[in-house]
């Protein structure tokens, strides 16, 4: 029996891969960053040959790395960048046009459009979404409508669409299988996370040919395998899962009210919700958490689109740190941030305030105000849109949330893990492995093969890093107070 499991890990700004053994640790990992594209304001690009070329490159460097040749690989997982939009010619495989991102919001206007139409409900009764030019339908319907002659070809079935799971497999499997999986299907608000079917009322809507989307399939099952000499030796692909969902199931949030926070580019809070698509009456989407057999799984999800890109924003536009780990230094050179609040609606604001318009914004400068002063103030906000979006899945799921396991980038903050404890006063639970997004499609995979037999067989392969525990005595109603304070400024400019 081969002893491995290959995780690719399609990332927003860079391509992964991970080999883990048999106990869920990691053997290797190869990373490679690829070209952001913003050819105008707000607008964000992927070039999708260059996100083939870099996945395909670290997944032969990490077998390399790991000592290992492409037979010792029992099978692939894929976890990806949900909701960004690949359109591409069936024939020549070419894309017709850049993969439109999921941060990209060019199509805010027409999403205003089908809310003032007063769509809202349905689309969230179907989809369990809120419009946002965040989501699939509209990025792809600007595609069709705005490349000469891809409507036509669509309609005439010579397109393909597809997340950038579909994408990475028609590479992968040299053109055989057009495929996605349940949860990157339930990111792009023409699926009906109750039918578990595309919809057809919401494709015509958008305009949006049912013969260019890829059959839908459950999240651990053998979907195809690596063709010819694409990695040395046939692999079957055997799992898949939007990474939100996939860190979600790394994090073994199996159980219903088990909650998970990443913190990454933007952060992701999930919370299992069990084998009933609950729509959420505060703001939350309501999303397909996993398929694995006959079982869906599904969640509520709170989408934050600026968390570790604010310390980004710090090193690369404002110039006050050099590498991303000096962020908590600097803030620990003040006690607090002298009333001084970041809200980094860079790209609006998501949940659970959904306001595609909100600029961001610094409020609470004084003479006194330092460069340390706003890194911690850049770190806090990431905590307190945390906080946001948790205290909207506390009142939809009518729970009090009392343990966030959180993985990311970011969580290697301890600065930030400690405040977001005194904030929330939950328990905040950051486990050995942080690579949960990875691990996640890994699981998917590896239990679709027989690699592993059942969840309850590698529940035990989580276990707990650091538990952040929140100060006794901590009074939050003040510094709360200004953070509203501050969210209703961002939110004041889109009024305007
Ligand atoms: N020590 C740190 N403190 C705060 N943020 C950090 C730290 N280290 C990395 N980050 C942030 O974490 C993000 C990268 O995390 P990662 O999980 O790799 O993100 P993604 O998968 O979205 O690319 C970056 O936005 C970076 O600024
Ligand atoms: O690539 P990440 O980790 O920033 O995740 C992006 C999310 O999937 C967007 O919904």
């Amino acid at each position: 029996m081969s002893k491995y499991i290959m995780s690719l890990d399609q990332g927003t700004t860079s391509s992964r891969a991970i080999i883990f053994n048999h106990n869920g640790e990691i053997v290797a990992v190869a990373q490679k960053e690829f070209t952001q594209i913003y050819p105008q304001a707000g607008w964000v690009e992927h070039d999708p040959l260059e996100i083939w070329s870099t996945q395909l490159s670290v997944a032969a460097e990490v077998i390399v790395k790991a000592g290992l040749s492409a037979t010792d690989i029992d099978s692939i997982g894929i976890t990806n960048q949900r909701e960004t939009t690949v359109i591409w010619d069936r024939e020549t495989g070419q894309p017709v046009y850049n993969a439109i991102v999921w941060q990209d919001r060019r199509t805010s206007a027409y999403c205003d459009e089908i809310k003032a139409q007063g769509l809202a409900k349905k689309i969230q009764d179907k989809t369990g979404l809120i419009i946002d030019s965040y989501f699939s339908a509209t990025k792809a319907k600007w595609i069709l409508e705005n490349v000469k002659g891809a409507k036509e070809k669509a309609e005439a079935g010579k397109l393909a669409f597809g997340t950038i799971d579909s994408w990475l497999i028609w590479k992968l499997t040299g053109a055989e299988k057009h495929v996605t999986d349940v949860t990157n299907a339930s990111r792009t608000m023409i699926y009906n996370i109750h039918t578990l079917a595309w919809d057809d009322e919401l494709l015509d809507l958008f305009g949006i040919p049912k013969s260019m989307l890829p059959e839908v399939k459950s999240s651990s099952e053998i979907y195809g395998e690596t063709a010819g000499k694409i990695l040395a030796a046939k692999i079957p692909i055997a799992g898949i899962a939007g990474d939100q969902q996939s860190a979600l199931f790394g994090q073994m949030c199996t159980e219903v009210g088990m909650v998970k926070n990443t913190y990454g580019t933007g952060c992701f809070m999930l919370m299992n919700i069990g084998n009933e698509p609950k729509i959420s009456a505060n703001n939350l989407l309501t999303t397909i958490a996993w398929k694995i057999k006959d079982q869906v799984h599904y969640a509520l999800e709170g989408s934050i689109f600026i968390g570790g890109a604010v310390v980004q924003w710090l090193r690369d536009e404002m110039g006050l740190i050099s590498k991303s780990a000096d962020v908590e230094s600097l803030a620990q050179k003040v006690k607090n941030t002298d009333g001084v609040y970041i809200v980094p609606a860079f790209a609006g604001l998501g949940a659970p305030h959904w306001n595609q318009h909100a600029r961001g914004t610094i409020t609470g400068l004084t003479r006194g105000t330092n460069k340390s002063h706003i890194a911690r103030a850049a770190l806090e906000s990431i905590a307190y849109q945390t906080m946001d979006v948790l205290k909207a899945m506390e009142a939809d799921a009518g729970v009090n949330i009392a343990e966030l396991r959180v993985d990311g980038g970011a969580t290697a903050n301890d600065l930030l893990m400690q405040f977001q404890a005194d904030l929330l006063k939950s328990k905040v639970i950051r486990p050995e492995i942080t690579e949960v997004t990875a691990l996640g499609a890994a699981y998917l995979a590896g239990l679709a093969t027989g690699f592993w037999n059942s969840i309850d067989e590698i529940r035990s392969q989580w276990k707990i890093d650091k538990t952040f525990i929140a100060e006794e005595g901590i009074d939050n109603t003040e510094r709360i107070k200004g953070w509203n304070r501050a969210i209703k400024a961002a939110k004041a400019s889109a009024e305007d």
